[in-house]
């Protein structure tokens, strides 16, 4: 709080609070939970629940005590999992319960895509959907560049990059928090630029389209219960809605796929 506190100078008029006591977020518009255990090197996110399972059965309940009108933003891992969690733990709506999810991995694959193809990411438009972490799917059948369908770019002739090489891609972002936390223990940057995003998202309702953990029974076919990511409308009342991506046969089975991995872990779960 100190640290942040001296910031003062350099930032916008902000109260800077922390406490042990959760009245000190009373009346929060939006509660955002990184707590937890992080991976080790080479730990998938998956092997994190069991740690941070009780510490949100804690955690959960407090904040909605002293915020029962708040958007719950969840980005500890296993995100997908935690996000469900919150979601039965604290009786909300699901629309006021998001997991950050792929937004990060998108933004992964998008910088892979620009940074092959030499333009600026903001041109770069597509999603990867389904677990955050190792069961992720990219879209490519809807990924462009400036509307061009970047699978349509690669099979035009004398393009250098393959749709088998777009694959080496998938791999890069699947292992690029492995790679990160192999070099500095932690993941920081990025998350934390996805999150203030979609923050902005919500708060100043601005109706923008991300790709975040929401509750998918009823889209695309899942009739569970699951929290996996989809791309998704946010606004000041949360999720405002599901998009609906044209998916391709194979796409929308690894969907299906990732859906039944997180659907395995989630019902073991003793809520
Ligand atoms: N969804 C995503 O894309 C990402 C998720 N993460 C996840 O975020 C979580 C935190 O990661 P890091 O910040 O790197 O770990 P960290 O170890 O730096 O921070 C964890 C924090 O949780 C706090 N904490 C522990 N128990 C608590 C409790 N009962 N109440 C309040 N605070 C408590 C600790 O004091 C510590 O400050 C991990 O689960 C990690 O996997 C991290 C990066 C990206
Ligand atoms: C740690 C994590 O989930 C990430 O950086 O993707």
């Amino acid at each position: 709080m100190l640290d942040l506190q001296h910031a003062a100078a350099f930032l916008p008029r902000v109260n800077i609070m922390a406490d042990s006591d959760y009245a000190v977020s009373e009346g929060s518009d939006i509660c955002i939970v990184t707590a937890g255990a992080r991976q080790r090197e080479g730990e998938s996110r998956l092997s994190l629940l069991g740690r941070n399972l009780s510490l949100f059965k804690s955690i959960i309940p407090q904040l909605v005590r002293y915020s029962p009108d708040t958007i719950l933003l969840i980005v500890s891992n296993p995100v997908d999992i935690l996000t469900y969690l919150s979601w039965k733990i604290s009786g909300f709506p699901p629309n006021r319960v998001i997991g950050t999810g792929t937004n990060l991995d998108s933004s992964r694959l998008r910088f892979l895509i620009a940074d092959k193809f030499d333009v600026n990411a903001h041109n770069v438009h597509g999603y990867m959907v389904g677990e955050h972490g190792d069961s992720s799917v990219p879209l490519w059948s809807t990924l462009t560049i400036a509307n061009m369908p970047v699978l349509s770019i690669c099979d035009k002739d004398g393009v250098k990059y393959s749709r088998e090489s777009l694959q080496e891609l998938h791999k890069m972002v699947v292992g690029g928090a492995y790679e990160v936390i192999k070099l500095k223990g932690y993941t920081s940057w990025a998350i934390g630029y996805s999150t203030a995003s979609l923050v902005k998202s919500l708060l100043r309702d601005q109706r923008r389209i991300h790709p975040v953990s929401v509750l998918a029974k009823g889209f695309y076919g899942i009739d569970k219960d699951v929290y996996l990511s989809l791309p998704s409308q946010l606004g000041r009342a949360g999720v405002l809605g599901v998009a609906s991506v044209q998916m391709i046969e194979e796409e929308r089975r690894k969907l299906h796929e990732s859906s039944e991995t997180i659907w395995d872990i989630q019902n073991q779960l003793q809520i």
